[in-house]
């Protein structure tokens, strides 16, 4: 069964706490601040990776606490990711984050997650999230690059040009939908 449903969330309106400062960790901030970097997110762990630091300077609104992870860090959270060595910690963070009702992440721990991150593919507006179901991170890392190679740049033109024509239809709703879907035949 496939049963994960994708959607595109905007983390700029949320707060999300990342759980673990090292390879992991720069892994997921990587991903998170990629793709917004303005997003707040605060990372919590007792040692935490240059990189991570050199990421924080880049990224005002992301704010670093060196301390071990307590419960009391979840407060105000909408999102966590989680991705320590010590799996008991990752355990409690998991079940806080469900006594909480919050979405949470234990990286590279399926059973525990309420949600995967992907692979993203990104030519300008357009945004692609690959997803194995888990099957196998490596072939959605490798199927990202297929795509990376094959999508055109001149796609953001593409797409610029349908807003400028989706703004200037006149008519209604399904008139408009005829009209963009006419109009969209040839990139079948
Ligand atoms: C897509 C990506 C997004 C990201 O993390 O940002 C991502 N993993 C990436 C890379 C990657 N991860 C791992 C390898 C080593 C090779 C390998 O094992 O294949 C590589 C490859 C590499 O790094 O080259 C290790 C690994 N990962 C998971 C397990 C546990 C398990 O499968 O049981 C293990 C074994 C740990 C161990 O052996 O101990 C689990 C998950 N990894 C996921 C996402 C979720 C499912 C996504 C999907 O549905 O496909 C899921 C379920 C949960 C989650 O972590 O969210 C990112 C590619 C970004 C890109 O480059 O585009
Ligand atoms: N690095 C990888 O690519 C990779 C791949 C597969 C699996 N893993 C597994 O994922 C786990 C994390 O890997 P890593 O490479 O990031 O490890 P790491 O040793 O680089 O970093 C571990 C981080 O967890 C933090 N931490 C430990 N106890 C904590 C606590 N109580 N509260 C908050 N933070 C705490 C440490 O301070 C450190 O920042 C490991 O168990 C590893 O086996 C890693």
């Amino acid at each position: 069964m496939n049963t994960l449903f994708p959607i595109f969330v905007k983390i700029e309106n949320l707060n999300t706490l990342v759980v673990g400062g090292g390879y992991v960790g720069l892994e997921k901030l990587t991903a998170l601040l990629s793709n917004a970097p303005d997003a707040p997110v605060t990372l919590v762990a007792p040692e935490i990776r240059d990189e991570i630091r050199e990421l924080a300077q880049q990224h005002p609104n992301l704010t670093l606490i060196q301390e071990r992870y307590q419960a009391e860090y979840l407060q105000g959270r909408d999102l966590v990711i989680v991705g320590t060595n010590d799996k008991a910690v990752n355990r409690q963070v998991q079940q806080d984050c469900k006594a909480r009702q919050l979405l949470v992440n234990v990286a590279d721990t399926p059973d525990l997650c309420d949600f995967y991150l992907s692979s993203v593919v990104k030519k300008g507006d357009l945004k692609v999230a690959i997803s194995t179901n888990g099957k196998s991170p490596t072939f959605a890392k490798r199927f990202r690059e297929v795509l990376e190679e094959i999508l055109p740049d001149s796609l953001q033109e593409t797409l610029d040009n349908l807003t400028a024509i989706r703004n200037q239809l006149k008519g209604d709703f399904v008139q408009k939908m005829e009209k963009l879907n006419e109009i969209t035949k040839v990139l079948r």
